[in-house]
């Protein structure tokens, strides 16, 4: 198992009929490694996961994990494999605890203690029905029945949504823990930030096709964030034209508002700022945009095989 990556996905296609799933997808995770997969909504991220769970049938291209077919080896990779899938979907009459008593029942063994660290940890609801559950605490739930059998490799489709910031927090540095551990944790998101906190590389994916595959220092340096600055009185443009690192995206409200890209040199910024009559400033957390402002663009959505 050691001599293979965790997961490798070559020149995947998988198609809905005329529609498109994903696209000629190629990337590799290694074990020990969180790989952020991010992309909108509709990107392809779920249809990714189904391939690698061996839901879907790859249309061309292949999908292994730890050198096993995703789709003629299935079962045996669902062994190694934690899996939350996107849309939580439980037994609605059973109980927390029956449903995971119920699902430990198909697994080789489970670790007692674990699932009573796990139980205390995520703080999940035991006694009443699932359907009397709110959506965070069902997505404990499924979080904890993925994490019992202590699989080599999770598989998390938007593993948080639903969870208050907390609880988020706390899954994310549980996520890392797991990771100390050799574990190999493949984590979908459209949030660049949760992903940021704690992969060690991440995957683009838009339109079906992956836009890069890079570290995630790269990523960090790479992105553009965008800073909108609003002056008491029109400036000029050109104020900003020989600060390498920041783009003027657009300029609004007869030279008053700005729309800046920035995507390095934040101090040469600021210094210049302070010397301009700034009535206001608005400098946006790093989200998904920000990346596709660097790397995105619609009539060549690819970038060359050295990020891959
Ligand atoms: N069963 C299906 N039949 C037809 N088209 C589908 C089906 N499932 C997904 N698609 C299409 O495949 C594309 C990728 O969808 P997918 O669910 O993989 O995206 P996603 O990145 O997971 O999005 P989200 O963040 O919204 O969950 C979309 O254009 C979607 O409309």
């Amino acid at each position: 198992m050691a001599n293979y990556p965790a997961i490798a996905v070559e020149r995947l296609t998988r198609s809905y009929g005329a529609r498109r799933g994903v696209i000629d997808l190629t990337f590799q995770v290694q074990p020990g490694e969180i790989f952020g997969f991010l992309g909108p909504n509709g990107a392809g991220k779920t249809t990714t996961i189904r391939v690698l769970m061996g839901f879907l049938r790859p249309t061309s291209g292949s999908a292994r994990i730890f050198g096993l077919d995703c789709w003629g080896d299935a079962t045996q990779v669902k062994e190694r494999v934690g899996y939350v899938p996107g849309d939580v979907r439980l037994w609605e009459n059973m109980t927390g605890e029956q449903f995971l008593d119920f699902m430990a029942a198909f697994r080789a063994r489970i670790d007692p203690k674990r699932r009573q660290m796990l139980l205390e940890r995520f703080r999940v609801e035991l006694d009443r029905p699932i359907k009397q559950l709110s959506r965070g605490n069902r997505q404990k739930l499924a979080l904890v029945q993925a994490l019992l059998h202590d699989p080599p490799l999770l598989i998390l489709d938007e593993p948080t949504s639903g969870l208050d910031p907390l609880m988020k927090h706390e899954f994310l540095a549980f996520l890392v823990e797991e990771r100390e551990r050799g574990k190999t944790i493949f984590l979908s998101s459209h949030e660049l930030a949760e992903v940021e906190r704690v992969a060690d590389r991440v995957g683009i994916i838009r339109e079906g096709r992956l836009v890069a595959a890079l570290p995630i220092e790269e990523l960090r340096r790479r992105r553009t964030r965008p800073m909108e600055v609003v002056f008491a009185q029109p400036i000029d443009p050109r104020q900003f034209a020989d600060l390498p690192g920041v783009r003027v995206l657009a300029v609004e409200n007869s030279g008053t508002r700005f729309q800046l890209g920035v995507q390095d040199n934040l101090p040469a910024l600021l210094r210049r700022l302070s010397e301009l009559p700034v009535i206001d400033l608005t400098y946006a957390p790093p989200d998904l945009e920000s990346v596709f402002l660097a790397y995105y663009q619609p009539e060549h959505a690819r970038v060359g095989e050295e990020d891959l």
